[in-house]
């Protein structure tokens, strides 16, 4: 384990006074910021970080922080982060894997979770961190200005970091028990609710639905708007279904470019590409006898689309550059906010695909079709933050929850819920109060797109605006933007942006700067 250090001895007493300092705590802050500052200082690296894993597992949260030789956890007010945006934190979670990039800036992954700093990030380790119960709960991550080698600490810092869950876990189990919600009293409906909040006539269905499936392995396809809770959905028929003790697998079909998709999904052999240094047996393989779920299946590209059909109907898995297949048995649970059907008669989505993965449909409601579950999810949520934040449960001042009931909510329940979590840091004597939510006075859904609609819009201009200025040069257009440049044709083609959009655009507009 300390092979690769200068001075392993003196590295071992070091850390175990650090796993004796953990030992000893009896707070979970304290605990928390002690294994960020243990890892920052046994590692020499300029930054640590402890993310951790909600009680959902769907939300993560930057819990702290240690930063040049100091604590930094309150540094940028609310440091919660869906972890859904940032495709590495994903994929050390998902994968149950650390990794290590030695050089950032030619690395494919955004790394805008890193504190804004003058000298920039040059390297970066994230290891993942399981509980007691063997699950990946949470992720330590490590970063430098300078090329550092981070490997060398990989798996004492793992320990360390387990350790620190562990314990954090005993914690809990030894804290008395938070008060009752007020207002809400428990009804027999969230009992049926499979972890899920909403009581609204269209939740109910969307329960119905999901009692249907948990004991057969119909292939689901989940729709709905950006943060209707669709993964979590998914989570819940593996969950509360017969597969839950094997694994559930996530992986978000648009966070990568085809070729690397293919052979995360389908596992490679060693030296079937460049960089394949070892047998890797793929997603699918990975979970044989749970569940995958594939997030964005709308965003899959053909190719790849039919060779998941071939899987869907074979069950066997057969990885990159081996000529041996193998049978697995996977449920596939999938899930888009795209019109797939619409997607199938533009020719973008394979149609024998399509009805293979539509035998059972489950469509999430927008918050604003289920308006009467904003009160319910809000108290929710804000009594889980307040006890993630070790407060007294809040209080909710007059008038505030009818407001909040009355905003449309583009960005469905993941919008709530930041919302809350802001508010609960900006609000004085534990008290809610409507400015805390800076709800626009007009909420009207008036231009008809959602949150990503809009991203995707913000993003499409950026792309077409830093092209235009390159003379539509993809090279210098990725040089500009610090991109590679097959990111850059990766998100071209997800925009669908084309040479012809860039010549319409240069009749229709003026440079851009002009
Ligand atoms: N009914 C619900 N009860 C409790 N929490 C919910 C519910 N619906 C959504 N959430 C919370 O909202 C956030 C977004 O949920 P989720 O990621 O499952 O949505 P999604 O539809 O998969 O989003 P995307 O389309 O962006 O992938 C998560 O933090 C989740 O815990």
């Amino acid at each position: 384990m300390f092979d690769q250090l200068s001075r392993p001895l003196d590295y071992a007493e070091q850390l175990l006074v650090r796993f004796a300092a953990l030992a000893r705590s009896r707070d979970n802050r304290e605990l928390q910021q002690g294994l960020a500052e243990a890892a920052g200082a046994l590692s020499g690296s300029a930054l640590s970080q402890l993310y951790l894993l909600d009680v959902t597992h769907t939300q993560l949260n930057l819990t702290a922080q240690w930063r040049d030789g100091r604590s930094c956890s309150r540094d940028g007010g609310t440091l919660s982060s869906d972890y859904r945006d940032q495709q590495l934190l994903q994929y050390c979670l998902t994968q149950n894997r650390p990794l290590h990039i030695d050089d950032l800036h030619g690395s494919l992954y955004q790394t805008d979770f890193l504190p804004a700093d003058a000298g920039q990030w040059r390297c970066l380790t994230c290891l993942p961190l399981q509980d007691g119960e063997q699950h990946v709960s949470g992720l330590l991550l490590l970063a430098g200005r300078a090329g550092q080698a981070f490997q060398a600490y990989e798996e004492s810092l793992q320990l360390l970091g387990n350790f620190t869950l562990q314990q954090l876990q005993l914690l809990q189990h030894n804290q008395p028990a938070s008060p009752p919600l007020p207002a809400v009293t428990p009804s027999t409906a969230l009992a049926r609710s499979y972890g899920l909040i909403g009581e609204s006539t269209a939740m109910q269905r969307v329960y119905q639905l999901i009692g249907k499936v948990l004991h057969n392995p119909v292939t689901v396809l989940i729709t709905g708007e950006t943060g209707t809770g669709k993964e979590l959905v998914a989570r819940a028929i593996h969950d509360y279904g017969s597969r839950r003790s094997e694994n559930f697998v996530v992986q978000n079909c648009a966070a990568l470019p085809e070729h690397l998709l293919e052979s995360e999904l389908f596992g490679y052999r060693r030296g079937a590409f460049t960089g394949a240094d070892r047998d890797y047996a793929g997603l699918i393989a990975s979970a044989d006898g749970g569940t995958l779920f594939l997030d964005e299946i709308g965003d899959m590209p053909l190719s790849l689309q039919a060779k998941l059909l071939r899987f869907l109907q074979e069950s066997e898995v057969r990885p990159l550059g081996s000529n041996q297949t193998r049978r697995v048995d996977v449920r596939i649970i999938t899930a888009t906010h795209q019109d797939l059907q619409s997607m199938v008669s533009k020719g973008l989505f394979r149609e024998d695909l399509y009805y293979r993965l539509t035998p059972f449909p489950i469509r999430l409601p927008p918050l604003r079709e289920r308006g009467e579950d904003i009160a319910l999810l809000a108290l929710r949520f804000a009594d889980e933050a307040c006890r993630f934040l070790h407060r007294s449960p809040c209080r909710w001042g007059e008038g505030t929850l009818q407001q909040l009931s009355s905003y449309s909510f583009p960005g469905n329940v993941r919008e709530l819920k930041g919302m809350i979590a802001r508010a609960l840091l900006l609000c004085e004597d534990n008290l809610l109060l409507p400015e805390h939510f800076n709800l626009p006075a007009d909420n009207g859904p008036a231009t008809g797109m959602n949150l990503r609609d809009r991203l995707e819009l913000v993003e499409r201009n950026l792309l077409l605006d830093c092209l235009q200025r390159n003379q539509g040069n993809q090279t210098s257009a990725a040089q500009e933007l610090g991109l590679p440049r097959r990111t850059l044709l990766y998100r071209m083609q997800r925009l669908n942006i084309s040479p012809a959009d860039l010549r319409t655009r240069e009749r229709h507009h003026v440079q851009p700067g002009q």
